[in-house]
């Protein structure tokens, strides 16, 4: 039976959304956000509505009625940690995404598929949040006990990746020992231990390498010295971790793709940049090599910038000592989401209570 899933997935440069039926794509578009567009919200609810409304432009230019919808399937964001799986969008949900101190795009796309539902007089669910917590009890120790490592990042697409190449490989997810690098606006590299990620740099606003609008870990005393220093509001230090950090930082774009153009060429300081982060990234993924026990069946590079082949290979070059590296450009999120709204509506799954969750 023909199910129409309406998908949508804002991330921190982009805004996704697809209309499937069933499994296949009838309709898609990614719709890049650059530093200058973003920097013009002052207020969360400004920039929420304006992605909902690309996300009913888009409906309307491709003649979808929300009355032809049978489910909307969206990303999760920064609620309470939670095991992997599909939850139903519902007040405690969005309660949370709205309450939460962690601030990402990913914390409207509930928002956004809620309204649309309600409108469609349809279900909306989220799937693989990106507070998806796997990680071992040795990897939440931190260095100190008020500040623990929590689990923030692209859980969606490294999982669906992971499952991906499991698949074309004619193995189960569950008996591989996979690393999972995702080049996105944010960069997470996780360590795959037969199906759990077991550790994971926290991608938002913790550690790891440095993104396209992120700092990733930095030196932390003199971070609070600067915080403490009087020159700076809490919402200014912030957006220098998330939105104002990394390539932003440094070069005023979050346009990986300009970058890599430029740093290909031999612009020095694009050049500089792109290979501080090769660095940074090639470095995360060994350090992955530590949960695995050095058995690492394969490394997959994945999100947007993992299409800059000049990136990708440079990368490569640092980590294929440690097991072959394929790479996956973009995402499988929007697939993986229809995959999900799909199960549910076939009554293969049952969409778990956000609210009902122990952890
Ligand atoms: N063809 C490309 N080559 C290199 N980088 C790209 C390409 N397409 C997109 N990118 C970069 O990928 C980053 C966004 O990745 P994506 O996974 O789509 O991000 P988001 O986190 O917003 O979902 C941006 O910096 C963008 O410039
Ligand atoms: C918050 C972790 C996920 C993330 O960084 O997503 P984007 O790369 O889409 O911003």
């Amino acid at each position: 039976m023909s199910h129409k899933i309406l998908v949508i997935n804002p991330g921190s440069t982009s805004t996704k959304v697809a209309v499937y039926d069933g499994e296949n794509e009838l309709y898609t578009q990614t719709l890049r956000h650059s530093t200058e567009e973003l920097n013009k919200f002052q207020e969360e609810d400004e920039q929420l509505n304006f992605r909902k409304q690309k996300v009913i432009e888009f409906l309307k230019e491709k003649s979808v009625a929300l009355s032809d919808l049978d489910i909307v399937m969206a990303r999760g964001g920064l609620s309470k940690p939670i095991e992997s799986g599909v939850y139903l969008v519902d007040e405690d949900l969005l309660h949370d995404l709205k309450e939460t101190p962690r601030k990402h795009a990913s914390n409207w796309a509930a928002k956004i598929a809620f309204d649309i539902a309600q409108e469609g007089n349809v279900q909306a669910c989220i799937a693989d949040p990106v507070v998806v917590d796997e990680l071992s009890d040795v990897a939440r120790i931190s260095g100190h006990p008020k500040f623990p490592k929590v689990s923030v990042f692209h859980a969606l697409n490294q999982k669906a990746v992971a499952r991906s190449y499991a698949k074309k490989i004619n193995k189960s997810y569950d008996e591989l020992r996979l690393i999972v690098v995702h080049l996105g606006g944010g960069i997470s590299v996780g360590a795959h231990l037969l199906g759990k990620v077991v550790d994971v740099n926290q991608a938002l606003d913790g550690s790891g390498p440095f993104s396209p609008e992120r700092s990733g870990s930095l030196p932390v005393g003199d971070v609070i010295r600067a915080a403490f220093s009087g020159a700076y509001t809490q919402e200014e230090m912030i957006s220098m971790l998330v939105g104002k950090g990394g390539m932003t930082a440094y070069l005023g774009t979050n346009d990986a793709k300009e970058i890599e153009d430029k740093a290909k060429v031999g612009e020095e300081e694009e050049l500089a940049v792109m290979e501080a982060l090769i660095y940074q990234v090639a470095k995360e993924i060994c350090s992955m090599t530590v949960p695995l026990e050095n058995k690492v069946d394969a490394i997959l590079i994945t999100g947007g910038m993992a299409y800059g082949k000049w990136l990708t290979d440079k990368i490569t070059e640092k980590v294929a000592h440690i097991a072959d590296v394929e790479i996956f450009p973009g995402e499988d999120e929007m697939w993986a989401l229809a995959l999900n709204g799909n199960r549910v509506l076939n009554n293969e799954t049952t969409p778990k209570r956000y609210g009902s969750t122990e952890f």
